[in-house]
C-alpha cells in the first residue's frame, strides 16, 4: 500500500509548477505553510470528533484528510512519506522507552 502513498508524492512535486487556479495542492501551496499547518490542525480535530463520535467510516474520510494534509505539508517542506516510513521502520522492535531513549534532544 506505500506504493500509493509513492504516487500521490509524486503527484504533489508536480503541483509545484501548477496553477494554483487549476488545482487544490497548488493553491496550498502558493498560501504557504501557515495555511498548510491550519489545513493539518482543522484535518487531526475532524479525526478526533469522528473517532469520539465511533462513526467508523468518518473515521477513515477524516483519517484520510489528515494524512493528505499531512503530505502536503512534507512536501512543502522537502520530505517525502519515505522518510516518515523509514522512521517507524527505525522504531519497530524497540519498546517505547527505548524510543523515547533515542529521539533527538529538544
Ligand atoms: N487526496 C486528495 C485530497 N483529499 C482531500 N482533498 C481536498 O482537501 C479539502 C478538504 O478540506 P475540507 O474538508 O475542509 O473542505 P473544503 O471546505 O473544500 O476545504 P477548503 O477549501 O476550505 O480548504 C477539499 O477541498 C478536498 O477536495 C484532496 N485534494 C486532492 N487530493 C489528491 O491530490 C491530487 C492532486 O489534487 P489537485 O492538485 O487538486 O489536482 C488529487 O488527484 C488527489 O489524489
Amino acid at each position: 500500500m506505500s506504493e500509493v502513498l509513492d504516487r500521490l508524492a509524486d503527484l504533489l512535486e508536480q503541483r509545484k509548477g501548477a496553477d494554483p487556479q487549476s488545482s487544490y495542492v497548488a493553491k496550498l501551496y502558493a498560501k504557504g505553510i501557515d495555511t498548510i499547518l491550519k489545513k493539518v490542525g482543522e484535518e487531526a480535530a475532524e479525526t478526533i470528533i469522528a473517532a469520539k463520535d465511533g462513526d467508523t467510516e468518518k473515521i477513515i474520510y477524516e483519517t484520510a484528510d489528515l494524512w493528505f494534509h499531512s503530505m502536503v505539508m512534507l512536501a512543502h517542506v522537502g520530505l517525502r512519506p519515505q522518510d516518515v516510513l523509514k522512521e517507524l521502520a527505525r522504531r519497530e522492535g524497540l519498546s517505547g522507552l527505548e524510543e523515547k531513549a533515542s529521539r533527538p534532544t529538544e
